[in-house]
Formats: C-alpha cells, sequence, structure tokens
C-alpha cells in the first residue's frame, strides 16, 4: 500500500535520504544524480530516488513547517528510510553569518509545534553525532565554510513581536532560525533514525526576512551557491557514510 500523503512505498524508497523543503530544490539535487526516477509529486511532498556515484539516494520535499516534515519522517521511516538529512534555509540570528553560509545544526530550540505532541518539551532536539560529524568532516575536506550550533525551528512564520523574540535567543547564542530542524531531529531519535541538517542563509541578521526570501525564490547568486554546497556536502557525506 501507498504511504497517505507521500504516494510511495517501500520498494522505491533509499536507506539514505535528502530532506529540502521546497520541491523546486528536489530537482536541483536531482541534476547531481544518474537513473532519477520521481516516485511521486503530491501536495508539498516531491520524491524522487536514483543514484549518486553507486549510492541509491531519495529525495524528499518536506514544505514548510514541523507539522508537514512529521508526515514526511513518518512515511518515510514506514517505507525503511534510515539517514536522514534536511538541506534547508534559515535566517541568520548572528551578524557574522553571512548570506550562502552553512551551518551543520548540532541541536534545535524546540517552537515548533509538531515534537510537543510526541514528546515532553524537556527532551532534546539533537543531530545524530556520527552522522554530523561526517558532514563536519567532509566539509572541511571539500574547503566550505561552515558554522556548528544550534538553531530554532519556529511555529508561525508571522508573528506580532516577532523582534523581541528574536533579539531573546540571539542572545542565548543560537545560529539561526528555520522550521522544521526541530521536528526532524525529535522525531528521529523517537523513531531510531539517524537526522542531521545543513541550513544555508539566505537571510542576515541585519534583513528583513521576508525580503531575504524574495532574494531566494529569485535566485539571488550568492545564496544559489550557497545551496549548492549544501547539497553537494550531503552527497559527499552520506557517500562517505556508506564506505
Ligand atoms: O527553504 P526551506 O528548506 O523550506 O527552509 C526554510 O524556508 C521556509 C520559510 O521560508 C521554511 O520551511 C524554513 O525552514
Ligand atoms: O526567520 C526565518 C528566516 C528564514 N527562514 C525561516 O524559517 N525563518
Amino acid at each position: 500500500m501507498k504511504e497517505a500523503h507521500l504516494l510511495c512505498q517501500a520498494e522505491e524508497i533509499a536507506e539514505n535520504v535528502l530532506l529540502p523543503g521546497d520541491p523546486e530544490r528536489v530537482l536541483r539535487v536531482a541534476s547531481e544524480l544518474s537513473q532519477v526516477k520521481e516516485i511521486a509529486f503530491n501536495r508539498e511532498f516531491r520524491t524522487i530516488t536514483g543514484n549518486y556515484k553507486g549510492m541509491p539516494l531519495t529525495v524528499t520535499s518536506t514544505g514548510i513547517g514541523g507539522c508537514s516534515m512529521g508526515i514526511a519522517v513518518e512515511e518515510l521511516a514506514n517505507c525503511g528510510a534510515k539517514n536522514l538529512i534536511r538541506i534547508g534555509s534559515c535566517g541568520a540570528l548572528q551578524p557574522e553569518l553571512k548570506l550562502g553560509e552553512l551551518i551543520i545544526v548540532t541541536a534545535a530550540v524546540r517552537e515548533d509545534g509538531l515534537s510537543k505532541t510526541y514528546v515532553k518539551t524537556e527532551y532534546p532536539a539533537v543531530s545524530d553525532f556520527e552522522l554530523s560529524n561526517c558532514l563536519k568532516t567532509k566539509a572541511e575536506d571539500l574547503g566550505f565554510d561552515f558554522s556548528l550550533g544550534i538553531c530554532r525551528s519556529h511555529e508561525s512564520f508571522y508573528i506580532d513581536h516577532n523582534q523581541e523574540v528574536i533579539d531573546y535567543w540571539k542572545q542565548k547564542n543560537v545560529l539561526a532560525s528555520d522550521m522544521e530542524t526541530a521536528a526532524l531531529f525529535t522525531l528521529a531519535n523517537l523513531r531510531k533514525l539517524r537526522a542531521a541538517s545543513i541550513l544555508n542563509v539566505v537571510v542576515n541578521d541585519s534583513q528583513d526576512s521576508s525580503a531575504g526570501i524574495n532574494s531566494y525564490v529569485e535566485e539571488d547568486e550568492v545564496i544559489m551557491a550557497g545551496e549548492s554546497r549544501e547539497i553537494k556536502l550531503a552527497l559527499e557525506a552520506l557517500l562517505a557514510w556508506q564506505q
């Protein structure tokens, strides 16, 4: 039987999966793969399976927010996925983080809605140590600049007291904001999956979020270069992981 939202089944899904938010990003990963097959494209969930240098790989877009990420993780796990790497975008909270720079996320503040429906908020949203360490080593090998640290995953994109919330987490040395990493890490630990997250900075700390996201949609060169690096990093790290 096909999964209810992803419309995929076990034999179509590889153990290694990349998780961008945007369905368009799936196509940009596809251009790095051979033997690509589109498994399904239903709602925000576009899934392809292909091959990277001999390694079977699935890519599924998770849409926006923890709720949607939760559906993707549960259905991919039902189909046998084991190692999940989010290749996402984020807004920087710290001034030293420039557009197109990468963050390898070690842990996430659980301000998402999804994870609290599964487990008490005291439960940590942490990445898989070994998979994240593999990303770190590979980023060093590739000569990519990156930061390692905490992100904050929020629920609503638009809230009335956004600046106040941002200032609070900035002072706590949180590096950036996204909307899915906390849900991914929490659920992966509950389901005994390995998960990691790479975030490309698309909004800097002094910029209006909507303006930064518009530049991404318009394929600003610096931001797209960051996206290419996060895709390459995830692919090469999974390959090293397999060997
Ligand atoms: O570009 P993606 O991976 O979707 O990530 C970020 O972009 C969206 C908000 O614009 C949220 O999903 C956020 O987490
Ligand atoms: O604040 C922000 C900026 C970019 N992307 C997010 O998810 N949040």
